[in-house]
């Protein structure tokens, strides 16, 4: 069954469940340390305020045991100054003062519940049908009329307040969710020559997704950099010296340097490898070819060098389409932002450019890029859209 939008949804006076994904950064204080999050849900959330909803808002902020597992306080905050309609901040999720909290909206009001996820079952997968009968979902129920989940970034959980609800009311999909699957569920419609970067740290997610898009003729070409190009460099044989191997050991990559070298020898002519990396020497920042590796003990493979940005941009600029995720190398340094500045600059002249992921869209925001066609909102729901895989939370919502 199609998915229903905001478009289905006869909003006026009804009392609507709203799953957002405001996970964000925190300072040490407690503080937002980026609202880019709430931000984009901004469209949602206003639409159906304007349009006379009684919106309460579902949320999470961390993993119970992070530094970042947070109450919502300062979200409510945010997105009270944010939106120009009232959002109040309720302490409880689903208790009597949490729904009591919901049933005295008035038309155009909002309220932010307490961090889903300070509730165990909300942080276990369950099937959808098991997650409507979880304490969340059947508090919640009898006082909504519908649910809107706009929580792309977080729709690869299967956790109840992402399955749970459209089982017991009708479930719509809202405008971020909408937006991110009509972009990333019709990649295949997308311009040639079709490049694929995977950077950063997702080492196995990034090679699922090489080998799905190479396996489906999707890509023409696939870019290796960051951390996934360094465990695809010691695939292809090359030392990159200790301190990089021992960081892929300790990360628990090595187990992927096995399907890495498969893709290579299936593969060779449309996985390119970085030709050089950036490591710091006495303080600076220095650049060794792959002729003059391995770098010393101490030196880790921290960016991609010049050769190596040089050959990517060349390719990033002639393509149709660019489906980039990950930075090149270790961006929050300075020493070691070159790459991912680079190539995110060459990667947003392409026709047509989409990229996905938190420390991507930091990188962004950093180096003030701007000309991307889309920004995905997620990291790990962004990979695995790209991989084919069905989203749990979109299943739910097509039932
Ligand atoms: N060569 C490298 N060595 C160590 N860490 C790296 C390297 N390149 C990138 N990283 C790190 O990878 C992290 C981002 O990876 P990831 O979480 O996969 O990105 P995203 O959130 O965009 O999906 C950053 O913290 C960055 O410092
Ligand atoms: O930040 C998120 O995903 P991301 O790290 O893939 O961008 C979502 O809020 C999901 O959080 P989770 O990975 O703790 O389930």
């Amino acid at each position: 069954m199609p998915i229903q939008t905001l478009d289905d949804l006869a909003v006026q006076g009804t009392t609507l469940g709203v799953r957002i994904d405001i996970n964000s950064p925190l300072t040490d204080s407690g503080e937002l340390a980026d609202d880019a999050r709430l931000l984009a849900h901004v469209d949602t959330l206003s639409e159906l305020l304007e349009r006379g909803g009684k919106v309460a808002i579902l949320a999470h902020q961390g993993r119970p045991g992070s530094d970042d597992f947070a109450g919502l306080g300062a979200h409510a905050e945010r997105l009270d100054e944010l939106l120009s309609f009232p959002v109040s901040y309720c302490d409880a999720t689903f208790s009597a003062d949490a729904r009591r909290a919901v049933s005295n909206l008035n038309e155009g009001e909002a309220v932010l519940l307490e961090n889903t996820r300070f509730y165990s079952e909300e942080y276990m997968e369950f099937p959808a049908e098991q997650a409507a009968q979880t304490h969340l979902v059947d508090r919640l129920v009898p006082v909504l009329d519908a649910y809107v989940n706009d929580a792309f970034a977080a729709a690869h959980r299967s956790q109840p307040s992402l399955v749970g609800f459209p089982t017991r009311l009708p479930g719509y999909a809202g405008r971020v969710m909408e937006r991110e699957v009509d972009v990333l569920g019709d990649i295949e419609s997308t311009p040639r020559p079709r490049t694929y970067v995977v950077g950063g740290a997702k080492v196995s997610d990034s090679i699922a997704v090489a080998k799905n898009v190479l396996e489906r003729d999707l890509a023409d070409h696939v870019l290796t950099a960051g951390v996934v190009g360094n465990v695809f460099l010691f695939a292809d044989g090359a030392d990159l010296g200790d301190a990089s191997a021992d960081f892929i050991h300790d990360e628990g990559y090595w187990d992927y340097i096995d399907d890495a070298a498969e893709l290579l020898d299936t593969y060779s002519d449309r996985i390119h490898l970085p030709k050089d990396a950036a490591v710091e020497r006495d303080g600076e920042r220095v650049e060794l070819t792959r002729e003059e590796f391995p770098p010393n003990e101490d030196e880790g493979a921290m960016d991609v060098g010049d050769a190596t940005i040089t050959a990517y941009s060349e390719i990033l600029r002639d393509s149709g389409t660019v489906i980039l995720n990950g930075p090149a190398g270790v961006f929050e340094d300075d020493t070691f932002a070159t790459g991912t500045r680079e190539m995110y600059t060459a990667a947003a002249n392409a026709e047509f450019s989409i990229v996905g992921g938190g420390d991507t869209a930091a990188a962004i925001r950093k180096f003030d890029l701007g000309g991307f066609d889309h920004v995905s909102t997620g990291g790990g729901a962004c990979l695995r859209m790209l991989t084919g895989d069905e989203l749990p939370a979109l299943q739910a919502l097509s039932q």
